[in-house]
């Protein structure tokens, strides 16, 4: 174990800063420094501990508002705290951490209010599937494993107010698993995870959360939408992949596919334009359903990037 590990002074500690003139004041020693951290845990439980109180309050008031029952999960309230969360973040703490602490923290308050399952399919992999179904929802929420997403639809279908994760791109021999979705009571995309999005995320699988339609906090910045069309080829796809994230695979019949695609509600293009483009590349759409929602993709970079010809801020500000 190492009794001594980092230095103790910081670049505004006094005794840094009087290097030289004045002798160091002597090193706090170990013991003082462990019941600081004593307190400072004692202090965050106590917190997490008056966090389910006001919970509790919050269910009394939701109750009295005759909220309906199923899950709690409010998918536009979570997005938010997520994107604020890491935001303000700094110091030595792994963002990664604090992100997977506040999820764990969320989830499993949501799962107080209201008891829920997590139904996942491991079809496009076991060991990331898992990681992201616990980094997103800890291990109190239980964990429903499937293979393939059309189980996961129908337990979410049948459950109270279980969720779904199902992975948002087209494993090979991917079904048209949103297709279940396409009725107005049928489950729908509520979310997409992970709410913050970077290159070296340790729970990264991009996936579609889905569960009973929400009525109260649903987010609708990004529209999911299945399309069926005929006469999808390569020239469809290629003009296609421009405008909009896409997800196809074969349907009935010989030229058909089956689309899942996804556009920003504001943005530069509207479902329209996505349908025009279908048709001005040869397809024939027939068939368009709204299956869901969901937040818009955050994506964190430590670095961001500057616009093309900017100079780093220090030599704009004409530092050296
Ligand atoms: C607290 C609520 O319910 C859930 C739990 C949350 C939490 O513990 O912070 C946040 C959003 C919801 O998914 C709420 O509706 O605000």
């Amino acid at each position: 174990m190492n009794e001594n590990p980092r230095p103790l002074a910081t670049p505004d500690d006094a005794s840094v800063l009087n290097a030289g003139s004045a002798p160091p004041a002597p090193a706090p020693d170990l013991a003082v420094l462990r019941s600081e951290i004593d307190r400072i845990d004692a202090a965050m439980h106590a917190l997490l501990i008056e966090r389910g109180q006001i919970i509790d309050r919050l269910v009394a008031v939701k109750r009295a508002r005759g909220a309906e029952g199923g899950s709690a999960f409010r998918p536009a309230r979570e997005a938010s705290m997520m994107r604020q969360l890491v935001d303000r973040h700094r110091g030595i703490l792994p963002l990664d951490t604090v992100e997977g602490i506040w999820r764990v923290i969320i989830s499993t308050f949501t799962y107080v209010q209201a008891p829920y399952a997590v139904h996942a399919d491991l079809a496009a992999g076991e060991a990331a599937m898992r990681d992201t179904s616990r980094f997103h929802f800890g291990f109190t929420v239980p964990f429903v494993a499937h293979m393939g997403p059309a189980g996961v639809v129908a337990a979410v279908a049948a459950s109270r107010g279980d969720l779904g994760l199902v992975p948002a791109f087209a494993p090979p021999g991917a079904s048209a698993w949103w297709t279940a979705l396409e009725g107005a009571h049928a489950p729908k995309i509520i979310a997409r995870l992970p709410f913050v999005e970077r290159a070296d995320h340790p729970a990264g699988l991009p996936v579609f959360c889905i569960a009973h339609p929400v009525t109260d906090g649903a987010v609708t910045e990004v529209e999911t939408w299945s399309l069926h069309v005929g006469g999808w080829s390569a020239q469809a796809a290629r003009a296609l992949a421009p405008l909009a994230d896409v997800i196809a695979v074969p349907d009935r019949g010989l030229d058909g596919a089956a689309l899942l695609v996804s556009i920003p509600v504001g943005g530069a293009v509207a479902l329209d334009a996505v349908l025009a483009t279908l048709r001005a590349a040869g397809a024939s759409v027939r068939a368009v359903a709204l299956v869901g929602s969901h937040a818009r993709r955050h994506t964190h970079s430590p670095h961001p990037a500057l616009p093309p010809g900017a100079a780093p801020i220090d030599a704009r500000a004409g530092n050296p």
